[in-house]
């Protein structure tokens, strides 16, 4: 499972867990604005906007897993396996839109698109198709959450075709549809941050035993829809400081809520999900912020310490083990 978040106090963030029961050997991966991409059916784009997010290096080509450009636009791809359909690859001549491979839309997109209604006007005229990368590597179900600082969307190609969605919540996770997910919150309309009030019938007065009662009835398992339900409900009643530690700290507290621990979703025999990562992007300042299942520390990488103008991809592997601080040795 994963699940992608977005938050904005000064500056805009979007962020994102990895869960999942193997890692393909992700690095944080910058695309400066000179990197050759020779897209399957769209052409060769020479020169472009900067990137930085997660992606796998495949033959020197970036595999991103989410991403966020120069210019403020983020994007990320979400398991949508049983759902996701794509379209047959169709001869140059037979088709005027832009083909894009799905491994590809990430970079296509945040390449040209410098804010959501830039991408929105693409995906008019865009093609999604289910081309592999590589036989090694075959077409993922995914579907995206694209956001800027000032609009969300959610893209799902599927068997009745592509369909784009506002995201007036800023969250996604895995299945069912995005309609389906948005839908279920009626289902905690009379949740609150609040303590409970006793209305449940009016013949029985109910008490509030305990301090600490705000979100009472909120889902606490790991299924998509109810890591839909839970990560809204604390985004949206999220409060925090303005400052980049503050809104950073209340980030990964924010996916926080939804962690997977190992042992607790066993997707086959034995082979357990678990966090892998946790990103979080200050996307006006092009940093990428992230943890690991084994080190809680946040690390960072900032795009604008590298030379944006160079044609060559800079990676940065993952620091995955973790340090305990000691205070006393
Ligand atoms: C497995 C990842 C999604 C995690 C997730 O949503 N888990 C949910 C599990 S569940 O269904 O809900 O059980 C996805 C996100 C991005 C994907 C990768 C990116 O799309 C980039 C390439 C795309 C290639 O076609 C396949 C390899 C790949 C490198 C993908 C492998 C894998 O499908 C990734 C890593």
């Amino acid at each position: 499972m994963c699940t992608a978040a977005t938050y904005k106090t000064k500056d805009f963030y979007m962020g994102r867990t990895l869960d999942y029961e193997f890692s393909y050997g992700e690095q944080i991966t910058i695309t400066p604005r000179n990197y050759e991409f020779d897209f399957r059916f769209a052409g060769k784009i020479k020169s472009h906007y900067a990137l930085i997010g997660m992606a796998f290096v495949a033959e020197g080509y970036p595999l991103y897993y989410d991403a966020v450009n120069e210019k403020g636009l983020g994007m990320a791809g979400l398991n949508f396996v049983g759902n996701a359909a794509y379209e047959e690859a169709l001869p140059e001549d037979e088709t005027e839109v832009s083909q894009v491979a799905q491994f590809e839309f990430i970079p296509w997109t945040l390449t040209q698109c410098a804010t959501v209604a830039d991408a929105r006007e693409k995906l008019a005229a865009m093609r999604l198709t289910g081309t592999a990368f590589s036989e090694q590597l075959p077409t993922a179900q995914l579907h995206w959450i694209i956001a800027d600082k000032d609009s969300c969307i959610v893209v799902e190609s599927m068997k009745d075709g592509l369909h784009v969605y506002d995201n007036p919540v800023g969250v996604l996770t895995n299945n069912p549809p995005f309609p389906s997910q948005m839908f279920a919150l009626n289902n905690y309309a009379g949740v609150s941050r609040k303590q409970p009030e006793s209305t449940f019938a009016g013949v029985l007065q109910l008490d509030a035993y305990s301090r600490g009662m705000g979100g009472m009835g909120i889902p606490g398992d790991l299924s998509s829809q109810s890591r839909f339900v839970k990560v809204a409900f604390t985004k949206l009643n999220s409060i925090s400081g303005e400052e980049e530690d503050e809104s950073v700290s209340q980030f990964f507290h924010i996916l926080g809520s939804v962690d997977q621990q190992r042992g607790c979703c066993e997707v086959t025999e034995g082979k357990y999900e678990i966090t892998i990562y946790t990103s979080c992007c200050n996307t006006a300042k092009g940093i990428y912020y992230y943890t690991t299942y084994d080190n809680h520390q946040i690390t960072a990488v900032d795009m604008h310490a590298e030379n944006l103008d160079s044609d060559q991809l800079i990676c940065y592997p993952l620091l995955s083990k973790g340090e305990v601080r000691w205070q006393n040795k």
